[in-house]
């Protein structure tokens, strides 16, 4: 494998926990789902706290009137947060409900129809896993399918032409309309921030755009698997929507775990590692997981933006020059992802390999 090349994204094959549910019945899950009593310890739910979760209007932040107090409320929620709501970001009700059936059926293919879209040796696009590095690790309850959407030269083709023509067509238009979402975003952040417009600009110039689907079958045993293991995601910026309304998504703050409740078409916003770093700490990337339900499936379509693969991310210059102390090491987007892909995800532990 060349130096700084794809090799370890790879990940152990795993069977698929929504064709174990469909052939199965069953009233315990098997040991290899089940979380241990360890980590299920440190769990302390509040649900009350779910509606603090900041709610910001994309008009707001875009109309000369309102884009003041807006832009403030967007900098305390990545600051404190990690995470918000996006409201009124543009993208058609009616697209969006299409995109939700499409994305159902399209998990209920059947699995010969699936296995064409399987992930491939030495690859990790496709139905399959990542972060799967031992036999004996414990597994999440949930099937998921991942595609690079951006840049486009980067799509690929043995994934995309298998795709049902009209699914293929609603995740270019989403990826498109996402991606310009993301980067009204970046700018809006640089500009609270006082970093440099062309510099944030210049990072997600070629931004690298994958599509995440998650998809969690219900459980009869909810509390003693997890959905998606606790982790921060390693992007820019994560634009995630929560498909069918069923409560899964929980942020750690204060050492709590805190329910994003669904809200109709909203997109739920999060800072990733990656954004952490160029804010130079500023910005922060939140741990965060998916629990299960006994008797709903859930669905989650997540929007990961990075800069390209080749380019060099670290601390924003004018932000470090301003500020005197670079708090991160800079190396390229592909080998800060290399890190990322060859470990067992466990919640913010990657990024401080990062700290200098
Ligand atoms: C087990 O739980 C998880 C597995 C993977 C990820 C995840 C986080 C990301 O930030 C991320 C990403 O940014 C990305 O874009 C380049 C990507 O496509 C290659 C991912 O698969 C990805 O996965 C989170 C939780
Ligand atoms: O399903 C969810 O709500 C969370 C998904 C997520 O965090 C991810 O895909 O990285
Ligand atoms: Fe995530």
């Amino acid at each position: 494998m060349e130096e700084g090349g794809e090799k370890q994204w790879s990940s152990l094959i795993v069977p698929s926990v929504l064709e174990f549910v469909k052939e199965n019945n069953f009233t315990t899950v098997p040991s290899r789902y089940v979380q241990s009593d360890q980590e299920k310890a440190e769990i302390l739910d509040d649900s009350s706290l779910s509606s603090e979760i900041p709610i910001i209007d994309m008009k707001h932040l875009c109309s000369v009137s309102t884009m003041d107090s807006e832009l403030k409320k967007l900098d305390i929620a990545c600051q404190d947060w990690g995470f918000f709501q996006l409201v009124n970001h543009g993208i058609d009700s009616s697209f969006l409900e299409k995109l939700e059936t499409e994305v159902q059926d399209f998990f209920n293919l059947s699995m010969e129809e699936k296995k064409k879209l399987w992930q491939r040796n030495g690859e990790f696009e496709g139905f399959g896993q990542v972060n799967i590095v031992s036999e004996d690790q414990k597994l999440d309850w949930g099937d998921m399918f991942i595609l690079t959407t951006e840049p486009i030269r980067s799509r690929k083709s043995h994934l995309f032409s298998v795709l049902h023509p009209s699914f293929r067509e609603t995740i270019e238009t989403y990826s498109y309309e996402v991606k310009n979402i993301a980067k009204i975003l970046f700018t809006k952040m640089a500009s609270v921030l006082e970093i440099k417009r062309e510099e944030m600009e210049d990072l997600f110039d070629d931004v690298w755009q994958s599509i995440k689907i998650n998809y969690y079958p219900p459980c009869p045993e909810p509390d003693r698997v997890i959905g998606l293991t606790p982790h921060s995601d390693a992007a820019g910026l994560t634009i995630l929507l929560q498909v069918n309304e069923v409560e899964g998504l929980q942020i750690k703050k204060d050492g709590k775990w805190i329910v994003v409740k669904p809200l109709k078409h909203a997109l739920v916003v999060n800072v990733g590692e990656i954004l952490e770093i160029i804010t130079n700490g500023r910005y922060r990337s939140v741990e965060h997981r998916a629990v299960v339900n006994s008797d709903k499936e859930r669905l989650s379509v997540a929007m990961f933006h990075s800069p390209g693969k080749e380019t060099v991310i670290g601390p924003a210059k004018s932000l470090v020059d301003k500020e005197k102390q670079c708090l991160f090491k800079s190396m390229s987007t592909q080998e800060f992802f290399n890190a990322f892909f060859a470990q067992k995800l466990n919640g913010k532990s990657h990024l401080d390999l990062m700290s200098i």
